[in-house]
């Protein structure tokens, strides 16, 4: 496939790496709004989060398939779903694209249900990235917190005060050169329950993410990374 990269920082680049070694070519590799859509067959934005929709807004517009990664954009989630809906377009939106985090995901809300009977344990959350990450709490911190509040009766919401009533507490912590660490802890007095995914490099959100956008490839609709990897 003929690739648009939009957004060529830490990710762009890692994407650029696994998409050339899978037989794909990269037509545009975009810092910014000045580029050419239609020249490519699909995009792969990982950019920022001010710059995201109208990205992927152009894709569609255009009739580019669009896989995003990018966080921190979605007050506009519902607003590119009825685009894409309106258009026939072809968009997939994930928090975190890595494989062993969408395994995680699964983990996080088994585990949610069969707690939720236990009330003696409460529930916290910790995300570390990088200092040069713009958002807080991660993306993939958000898809957490919400699919626990989904399964466990005593949050309504997530937040990142520590004391806020059925708020699930979120800490995001930032330290250079951490790919992305998510933990969540079932804490009574009696015992802790830990489940932690840990990236050791930006490889797996690089390399799910083209996995994604060659299965999008063809297709029509809003999909998650549920249907691509064809899980639950
Ligand atoms: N879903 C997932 O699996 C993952 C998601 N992410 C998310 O992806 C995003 C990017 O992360 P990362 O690569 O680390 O960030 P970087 O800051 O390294 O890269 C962002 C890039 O976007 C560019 N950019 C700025 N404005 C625009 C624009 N209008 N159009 C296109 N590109 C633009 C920046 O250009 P310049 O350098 O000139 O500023 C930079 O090259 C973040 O939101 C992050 O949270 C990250 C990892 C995994
Ligand atoms: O900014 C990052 O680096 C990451 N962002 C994503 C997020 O916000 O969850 C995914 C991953 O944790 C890395």
């Amino acid at each position: 496939m003929k690739i648009a990269l939009l957004g060529y920082g830490k990710m762009g680049k890692t994407i650029e790496q696994i998409a050339l070694q899978r037989g794909h070519t990269i037509v545009i590799k975009a810092k910014n709004n000045n580029y050419t859509i239609t020249e490519a067959d699909i995009a792969i934005d990982f950019s920022t989060p001010s710059a995201a929709y109208n990205n992927i807004s152009n894709c569609i517009e255009n009739n580019v398939p669009v896989i995003s990664g990018t966080t921190g954009w979605l007050e506009d989630y519902d607003k590119t779903v009825a685009l894409c809906q309106e258009k026939k377009g072809a968009f997939i939106y994930a928090s975190n694209f890595s494989l062993g985090v969408n395994v995680f995901f699964e983990l996080n809300s088994y585990l949610a249900k069969m707690m939720n009977t236990l009330k003696d344990y409460k529930v916290s959350m910790e995300e570390i990235h990088h200092t040069q990450k713009l958002d807080a709490p991660s993306g993939t911190a958000i898809t957490l917190a919400n699919d626990i509040i989904k399964e466990h009766t005593s949050y309504n919401s997530w937040s990142l005060e520590q004391e806020k009533e059925k708020a699930l507490p979120i800490t995001a912590k930032r330290t250079e050169d951490v790919p992305g660490t998510h933990s969540i802890t079932y804490k009574s007095d009696v015992d802790t329950i830990d489940i932690t995914h840990t990236a050791h490099n930006r490889q797996g959100f690089a390399l799910g993410a083209v996995i994604a956008a060659e299965w999008l490839y063809g297709k029509t609709g809003v999909f998650t990374m549920k249907d691509v990897l064809n899980i639950s």
